[in-house]
């Protein structure tokens, strides 16, 4: 049979224009469009002002008694706009003093609650399982406790003064943030640029704080502002009530109190503090929810200022060679370096010398050896499914499978034949609930079945590393290309800043990313999506992995794009040597990229081929019913075969073959038992059906 025709290879110039806005000042631009919100921001930079020159815009010591009669308990006057209090003090003055605490009090308890809650609700939602079921119930009863009284409980034990208010309004607040922060982390956990990033081989506690930390930042944001005016009122409720501040300290809770106490004598004394705490709440709240609408209003939230690097571009310009201007030249051909680069070359400056120097950097790729045996040797692997009751459900089952250094082997199977299930046991990126029964995965000799996140990291990204389906998904939203490309060239290579930076840009710009060093400060947002998923092969091959799982790699893409993928991992093979596990369902792919072809059924692997021995002459039934039904084949027919029937489901496999059901060529003979793999193949009729076998 004649191989369906592969993908168009022709590159393009498909590069995504840089985009110059800046995200911040979008969201600035939105705030700003909001009237309210720009009347409480002027209103909180009064407050400020206040707190930060007191000294200078009181009009009198907020201090300072005078128990004369006619000073005390004053109305408005010429001298005291805003009256005095019982000890004769200037209540403008004590308002103005009064915003420090304020201030103090509002930034300072909701510091206390971050620092105590944040970090709770990151380790509850990234460790999951039993400690998050547990640590949830005590933030639950924690949260179930009435405020004041952990306030009273607090001051009663530290005594009164602005440390101990602080913490005891800090405690009240602080199981909202560790709520927020579990909730943020759950959801963030599950997504695959957290699997990227492991397969990266990047240190747990790395992801935790540089990957998702960064996703709290505008939800931590909004919730800090509100609360700092909860802050505010719980402050000036306590001194109200006598145990906040100490009565000489000028605050808007005492005041407050104080006006309370004296309401028959001077009924103005309320006004003053009870308006200044009523506008700053409500500015704090306004600010909050201005900032929310501005940032839900932008689908790119959290996005930091893009600023471009002259610098770097300059970097790259005097290391990297000129790129092909012409249509087809994405792919630029970047040898080795030619010359070490030094902070000179770097930096294109004079006295850039006078810094360390950059070492030499080793050459990007380094030419293939097919000749030293199997990168990776799977031998008769079992995953299974192990729900929390009930029996256990096999995934994959007796899977055996080798991958020659430099090999491409494409791993082809309908939906839910267990092709991903195979790739993540290999990458140790199993779902919670399933794992390997039995079986060895030897990479490089080793077995690496089961393993721990710890012993995985020593080999994720320089061993082994993942290019996934959705380039998108796969990088982190909150972070510039530059920073995901660095970060295994630091962790792995040990580079220094300077070195992973240049080495980030020549990576960028051999994976056909035209302008790299300028691109390296851009977010994943700002890539079309054959150009993110260029810069996730980037990531990939940044430490120089020795295989690589490409899960789909070009199925998200149009066909254009996927053809230029394609292109693009077959040049760094040749190039970096690396052995590909190609998993697709696409025949054209495997017709155009993979050396050999291993087909997945139902959880079983039930032939192994050369592709163009596969193509020619299939030994399995499925095999050729595959053929048969690609729409590419020559074959002239009014219809294309289908084949009957659909996989069926993990848990309900048939004894015998589990294509019997599905098969035209199945006898009695196929139920009877489980089917070995003989020979590369597993049919027990492969024999007798190898003439039959003809794709029509
Ligand atoms: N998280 C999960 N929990 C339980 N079963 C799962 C889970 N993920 C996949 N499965 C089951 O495992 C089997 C193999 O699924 P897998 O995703 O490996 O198939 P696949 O060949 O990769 O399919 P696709 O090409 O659609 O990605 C299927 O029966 C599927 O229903």
């Amino acid at each position: 049979m004649n191989k369906p025709t592969p993908p168009k290879t022709e590159a393009f110039r498909a590069l995504a224009p840089p985009k110059e806005r800046s995200e911040a000042s979008r969201v600035v631009r939105r705030i700003t469009r909001q009237p309210f919100a720009i009347i409480a921001f002027a209103w909180l930079a009064v407050i400020v002002l206040w707190a930060v020159f007191a000294d200078v815009l009181a009009p009198y010591d907020p201090l300072q008694n005078n128990f004369t009669p006619d000073e005390v308990l004053q109305g408005p006057s010429a001298e005291h706009w805003l009256g005095t209090d019982e000890n004769g003090r200037d209540v403008l003055s004590r308002i103005i003093f009064g915003a420090r605490v304020a201030l103090a009090v509002g930034f300072g308890s909701v510091l206390v609650a971050m620092l105590i809650g944040v970090p709770i609700g990151l380790l509850l939602g990234f460790r999951g399982g039993w400690s998050d079921r547990i640590g949830t119930r005590f933030v639950d009863i924690f949260d179930a406790l009435p405020g004041m009284l952990v306030a009273f409980a607090v001051i009663a034990i530290l005594g009164r003064g602005l440390p101990s208010l602080m913490l005891a309004i800090g405690l009240i607040f602080c199981m909202n943030f560790a709520r927020m922060s579990r909730a943020i982390t759950l959801s963030e956990r599950s997504k695959l640029y957290i699997d990227a990033a492991r397969v990266s081989g990047i240190r747990e506690s790395a992801i935790l704080f540089r990957q998702i930390l960064p996703n709290l930042a505008g939800p931590l944001v909004i919730q800090a502002a509100i609360l700092t005016g909860s802050a505010i009122i719980i402050e000036s409720a306590l001194s109200f009530l006598g145990i906040g501040l100490e009565s000489a300290v000028p605050s808007w809770g005492g005041l407050l109190g104080v006006a309370a106490a004296k309401q028959a004598i001077q009924p103005f004394l309320a006004f003053p503090p009870g308006l200044v705490i009523i506008f700053t709440v409500l500015a704090f709240n306004m600010v909050g929810d201005a900032v929310n609408d501005a940032l839900a209003g932008d689908q790119h939230k959290r996005i930091k200022p893009v600023r471009r690097s002259r610098r770097a571009g300059a970097a790259v310009a005097s290391v990297v060679p000129a790129t092909d201007p012409s249509p087809d030249a994405v792919v630029n051909p970047l040898p080795i370096w030619p010359e070490p680069v030094t902070d000179r070359d770097v930096e294109g400056e004079p006295d850039a010398d006078r810094r360390e120097p950059v070492r030499a950097l080793p050459p990007l790729g380094v030419a293939p050896d097919r000749s030293s045996g199997d990168i990776l040797e799977v031998r008769g692997l079992d995953v299974e499914l192990r729900p929390a009751s009930g029996p256990h459900v096999p995934l994959v089952r007796d899977v055996n499978l080798t991958i020659g250094r430099g090999e491409i082997v494409g791993l082809l199977g309908e939906s839910g034949s267990g092709k991903s299930m195979l790739a993540r046991s290999i990458l140790g990126l199993l779902p919670p609930g399933i794992g390997v029964a039995s079986g060895r995965i030897l990479l490089n000799g080793e077995d690496i079945a089961g393993r721990g996140e710890k012993d995985l990291r020593a080999i994720r990204g320089t061993e082994i590393a993942a290019v996934f389906q959705d380039p998108m998904a796969a990088l982190s939203p909150v972070h510039t290309v530059g920073k995901q490309l660095m970060e295994p060239l630091r962790v792995h290579l040990g580079l220094s800043k300077k070195q992973a930076r240049v080495r980030a840009a020549e990576l960028l710009d051999r994976v056909g990313v035209r302008d790299a060093a300028n691109r390296l400060n851009d977010y994943p947002f700002q890539f079309s999506g054959g150009m993110a998923q260029r810069v996730a092969i980037a990531i990939a091959l940044a430490a120089g992995p020795k295989l690589v799982i490409a899960d789909e790699a070009t199925s998200a893409l149009d066909v254009t794009t996927q053809a230029q993928v394609l292109d693009l991992l077959l040049d760094l093979r040749d190039e970096f040597g690396m052995a590909i596990l190609l998993i697709t369902h696409d025949l054209g792919v495997v017709a155009e990229a993979c050396d050999r072809v291993a087909v997945m059924y139902a959880g079983e692997i039930v032939e192994v081929a050369e592709v163009d021995r596969m193509f020619d002459g299939p030994r399995h039934p499925y095999t050729a019913a595959l053929l048969a039904a690609n729409p590419t084949t020559e074959a002239q027919v009014d219809r294309l075969p289908t084949i009957p029937g659909r996989v069926p489901l993990a848990g309900s496999w048939p004894t015998g073959c589990h294509f019997a059901g599905r098969c035209a060529f199945a006898t009695d003979a196929c139920s009877e038992g489980s089917v070995a793999f003989v020979d590369d193949v597993r049919c027990v009729r492969a024999d007798e059906l190898s003439k039959e076998l003809v794709v029509r």
